[in-house]
């Protein structure tokens, strides 16, 4: 969190100290979830009001250069072989011509080392090289560390923790936040590791991007990129059944 903020710094986002800044984005997590800082040994409660933290998310993601962003994309374009061309082209595609009303989710499932990161990472140029937004995101940090622009889906999304069968919650988003802003303006998300998610996550996502842009389709209309590799490890279900670990799989979501 605090190399995030002294990146922010660094671009002028921020005007406060960094360990100000950490501690009011933590107090504001916790708050989220019924706490404060307060209810921790050693920490008191800090006054926000003070904070002239204003992340532009959506003057973070437009940072992107079109020219720089054109050149790894067509670079890496030529190197894609047939299988990432394919899911490529379509993708791009499914970008270029979405209206909001023709839903267009994907689903890339292949072996480690396959070469998913270096397509979603060619997507993301391409998307970006035409001055549009494309939120890259991970069920995994390890994960979003290898996309370009990348985050935990969770601290992307602010997904609530935990979350229940019977949920029917949305994300920590509010309608006129700078994230609702950057989430209703993104032209495609690319989810990488979701099949380590629980339904009920992606569920979330779904019904928070429905909430914000208002549209009744699978992820509020948004193109969305979902991949990893189905043999790699399922959803973590503490002390579940190997039934109840089947269905927590994104396959059996209604999405
Ligand atoms: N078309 C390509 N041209 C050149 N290098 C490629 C291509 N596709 C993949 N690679 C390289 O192959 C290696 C493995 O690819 P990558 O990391 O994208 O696989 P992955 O499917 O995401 O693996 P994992 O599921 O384990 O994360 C990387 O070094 C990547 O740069």
């Amino acid at each position: 969190m605090s190399e995030d903020i002294v990146h922010d710094m660094n671009n002028n986002l921020i005007h406060n100290s960094e360990q100000f800044v950490v501690l009011c984005l933590i107090q504001q997590l916790l708050k989220s979830h019924g706490k404060n800082l307060a209810d921790f040994p050693g920490f008191s409660n800090i006054d926000e009001s003070n904070i002239t933290f204003t992340p532009n998310l959506l003057h973070e993601q437009c940072q992107y250069k079109i020219e720089e962003q054109t050149v790894v994309a067509d670079k890496n374009e030529s190197l894609l072989n047939s299988d990432q061309h394919h899911v490529y082209q379509k993708v791009v595609d499914a970008t270029e011509q979405h209206t909001n009303t023709n839903a267009t989710a994907y689903f890339v499932d292949g072996p480690g080392g396959s070469g998913k990161t270096f397509l979603y990472n060619t997507i993301l140029a391409r998307i970006r090289s035409k001055g549009k937004i494309a939120l890259a995101v991970a069920s995994l940090g390890i994960a979003a560390e290898l996309l370009n622009g990348g985050r935990t889906a969770h601290s992307r999304f602010k997904i609530p923790i935990p979350i229940s069968e019977t949920c029917t919650c949305t994300c920590n988003i509010s309608r006129n936040s700078a994230l609702a802003d950057l989430t209703k303006n993104t032209a495609i998300i690319v989810w990488d590791e979701a099949p380590m998610i629980h339904k009920h996550i992606l569920e979330c996502v779904h019904r928070t991007l429905c909430d914000l842009t208002q549209i009744d389709k699978p992820f509020g209309g948004k193109v969305v990129l979902l991949g990893g590799d189905f043999r790699q490890v399922l959803p973590v279900i503490r002390h579940g059944t190997q039934a109840e670990i089947i269905n927590s799989y994104i396959m059996q979501s209604f999405l």
